[in-house]
């Protein structure tokens, strides 16, 4: 049976207006042959279609055995295990198995790279968390040999259930799940014909999961002509994510970002206040920030900095200064800035191949197009630019706190009338600068 087939004879609609074809930039993908308007309904895929911890546990076959696991498995476990189950019996399970025949054989996430094409990309995010994940994979994996496979053979047999295996099936999840926040709960899914649409940036987030209805629905996300090729938006992931859970990047990617982690030690003086205060502010005390192309600089982190730099005279001053939306003092901010300064400059220097390294083989195509290197250089190249960008604005900043001749702080530095960018602690610091300023100053 074919999946198309499968999915309309249990009410799925919208199919007989989509095609799967290959497209030259983003590989398979679906086509309409009839025109959309934004927000028209494109696709309707009932509930019972989709690959969920429900419809895993109701299977009356693989559901008792893994419900029974103790302690119970992960989301992505269960979704990995009813994958793999229900590939090792495709022929019991004709629907289900028309879709597992259309997935991809293989994949291309970053876990798959060499190490020296992850070599490229040293330093970056990317880099780390994919070290990280190969690790946890292989973890996952003998949990799940040790717990499940090896004790159920008739149902996990171990050649259809090996290591590589549950990597294909973590791939397919990663890279074709759809996750919604219900009311009660957090729902993850794949959806069967829906999870061959590819992603595009330009359009509006379309995909949804209507609970009452118990289906998924996709909508138009602008509006298209026939032949076109339908995209979903996956959301604002960066490249290096993109990389990492989807297997590709985009050119100029609009959402690429920087996670800074920004945490703070149990033994570091005030403790307990500065806690408070990073609660009270909204602030986590172990916390990620987004760096972004848009906003290189959060004032989230130096609100952040600005607590966790609080000396015991200052903490008082907090209750007033809008949890630290504004400058504390000058000596808590040249503090926090030369912290930043030190911070990018060292993330900065942990990247084996720099940015113009990176740009120059890509121009001259020593880098191919879309190979391993060319993807794990794009993201380097993201993540470089970005933090690039923090530290040139964190650098701006601390030129308006510390005096640009003698760097001292001090509340009363004056800012230089004429270009606002830098600040003196009195006039003979401006007049000496000035041989050296006054090829900037504008
Ligand atoms: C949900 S599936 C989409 C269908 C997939 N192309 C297929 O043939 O099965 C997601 C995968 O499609 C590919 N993809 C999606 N959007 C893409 C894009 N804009 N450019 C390149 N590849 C893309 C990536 O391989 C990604 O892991």
């Amino acid at each position: 049976m074919k999946l198309q087939e499968w999915l309309e004879k249990g009410g799925a609609e919208g199919l007989g207006w989509l095609q799967l074809e290959n497209f030259p930039d983003t590989g398979r993908g679906v086509k309409t042959l009839r025109p959309l308007k934004f927000n028209d309904v494109v696709l309707t895929i009932p509930g019972s279609f989709l690959w969920s911890v429900d419809a895993a546990f109701d299977d009356s076959v693989l559901g008792p055995t893994i419900r029974s696991v103790k302690p119970s498995l992960s989301v992505e476990d269960i979704l990995a295990v009813f994958l793999l189950f229900i590939k090792s019996r495709q022929e019991e399970y004709e629907g289900r198995g028309a879709h597992i025949k259309l997935l991809p054989t293989s994949y291309t996430m970053s876990v798959f790279f060499s190490d020296e094409e992850l070599e490229v990309c040293s330093g970056s995010s990317l880099y780390h968390l994919t070290q990280q994940l190969k690790q946890q994979i292989k973890d996952d994996y003998f949990h799940l040999l040790n717990n499940l496979f090896s004790k159920h053979p008739d149902l996990f047999p171990l050649e259809k259930f090996t290591q590589n295996d549950y990597m294909w099936a973590l791939c397919s999840i990663w890279s074709r799940g759809m996750d919604f926040q219900l009311p009660d709960k957090q729902f993850r899914c794949i959806a069967p014909f829906a999870d061959m649409l590819n992603h595009s940036p330009d359009v509006q987030l379309c995909h949804i999961y209507n609970p009452r209805s118990d289906s998924l629905q996709v909508l138009a996300g602008k509006d298209y002509t026939i032949g076109e090729q339908v995209f979903i938006n996956y959301g604002p992931v960066p490249n290096n994510r993109l990389l990492r859970l989807y297997g590709f990047i985009l050119l100029n990617n609009p959402y690429d970002s920087y996670d800074l982690v920004l945490t703070t030690h149990h033994g570091a003086p005030l403790y307990d206040q500065k806690i408070a205060l990073l609660e009270s502010a909204g602030l986590q005390v172990n916390a990620t920030f987004s760096l972004k192309l848009s906003d290189p600089l959060p004032l989230d982190v130096l609100r952040y900095l600005r607590i966790q730099r609080l000396l015991s005279s200052e903490i008082s001053t907090m209750n007033v200064n809008r949890g630290a939306k504004n400058i504390v003092c000058a000596r808590n901010e040249a503090e926090i800035l030369k912290a930043l300064i030190e911070a990018f400059e060292g993330l900065l220097a942990k990247f084996g191949t720099p940015l113009e390294d990176l740009e120059a083989k890509i121009s001259s195509n020593i880098y191919k197009q879309s190979d391993n290197v060319w993807a794990a250089a794009h993201v380097s190249i993201g993540e470089q630019r970005i933090l690039r960008m923090a530290l040139q604005k964190t650098r701006e900043l601390l030129a308006l706190i510390i005096c640009a001749q003698c760097g001292k702080v001090d509340e009363d530095n004056k800012r230089c009338a004429r270009c606002r960018r830098v600040v003196y602690c009195g006039r003979d610091c401006q007049k000496t600068h000035y041989k050296e300023h006054k090829f900037v100053c504008n």
